[in-house]
């Protein structure tokens, strides 16, 4: 069975569509990936499957084996890098971990081909991506869920249970953003894990505040602390809050290094004339490299990392 060698599975959840659940999902990835756990992706937001674009493997052509389709491979795993050998910070002690991603977006044609499917025909493709993908063994799958908690969710939670053992699904991550409209979509959402016995691993509120692009400060646009509160009154675990970082955009809309202004310290690398981050002898192109080193430049990255860190310390111990 496909999902057998899976260690924790975690649906990442939203009430509603846009608040950024599909960004969370990806920088979530590339956070466990560095800390070198092996890492799947599975997007089965039919209505909008962002992942494939987001990961910057969009085209890609999944094969097809006689146990099911292969997983796109984000990145393979690489060993520690010391870094006197490259100059950059080191990654994790424990080097980087493999990421694959599967996505109904491989099976589109192109970006625009809208998904109408109705329910039924939906639901079986949700079971066919449950079970006939070849993850092989997996430290974390990641599932990017469409938004709501129409019957969909509860068939595809029936479905992912039934196919899993006791424990396997960790629980979810619930994504909100601190409009009240947002928050109380969350709510259902929190009601619908508790309906269908699925633990809340915790809540990210998203777009709390703005970070400037010319002082990196953060204003806090909308009232910030309502998912903190939310989790508090559901007593489930406050995860974080990720800010609007125009350079977020840009590095996952279009899988490109962000241009930082000079003079700026970037991760510890001092940006020079041209807006990219350097390390003071080795310059790093805007388009080269592996998408987590690019995700290290972004100045969420410390975000995405410290709310990874509570989900491993809470799923392995
Ligand atoms: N913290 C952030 N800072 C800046 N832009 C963000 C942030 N989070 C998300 N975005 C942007 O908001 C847009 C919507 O994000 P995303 O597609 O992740 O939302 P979603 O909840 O998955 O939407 P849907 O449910 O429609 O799939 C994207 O363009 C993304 O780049
Ligand atoms: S945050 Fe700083 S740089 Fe940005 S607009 Fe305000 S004062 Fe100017």
């Amino acid at each position: 069975m496909s999902l057998e060698n899976i260690q924790h599975i975690v649906l990442v959840l939203s009430g509603k569509g846009g608040v950024g659940k599909s960004s969370i999902t990806t920088q979530l990835a590339l956070a466990l990936s560095l800390q070198g756990r092996s890492v799947g992706v599975l997007d089965i937001d039919l209505t909008g499957p962002s992942i494939p674009r987001f990961f910057g493997i969009e085209g890609a052509k999944v094969k097809q084996a006689p146990g099911g389709w292969v997983p796109v491979s984000v990145h393979d795993a690489q060993p520690a890098v010391p870094s006197s050998e490259n100059g950059q910070a080191p990654r994790s002690g424990s080097g980087l971990g493999s990421l694959r991603c599967m996505s109904l977006g491989f099976l589109l044609g192109n970006r625009g081909d809208a998904v109408v499917w109705r329910g039924p025909k939906k639901t079986a493709m949700v079971r066919q991506f449950l079970s006939d993908v070849q993850w092989g063994a997996l430290d974390y799958l990641l599932i990017d869920t469409p938004p709501g908690t129409s019957d969909e969710h509860i068939s595809l939670v029936e479905t992912l249970l039934k196919q899993t053992s006791p424990g396997q699904v960790a629980g979810a991550v619930v994504v909100t953003t601190p409009q009240a409209i947002s928050i109380a979509d969350v709510k259902k959402e929190l009601n619908f894990c508790k309906k269908t016995g699925v633990t809340v691993l915790g809540v990210v509120e998203n777009m709390a505040g703005f970070v400037c692009p010319s002082c990196a400060e953060c204003t806090n646009v909308f009232s910030k602390g309502g998912g903190e509160v939310m989790a508090t009154e559901f007593s489930v675990p406050f995860l974080g809050s990720v800010p609007i970082d125009p350079m977020f955009v840009m590095l996952i809309e279009e899988g490109k290094r962000p241009v930082y202004p000079k003079g700026t310290a970037v991760n510890g690398k001092n940006v020079e004339e041209n807006g990219t981050a350097t390390d003071g002898n080795q310059e790093h192109n805007r388009d080269e490299g592996l998408l987590v080193e690019k995700y290290m430049s972004c100045s969420l990255h410390p975000i995405f990392d410290g709310i990874v860190r509570q989900l491993v310390t809470r799923l392995e111990g």
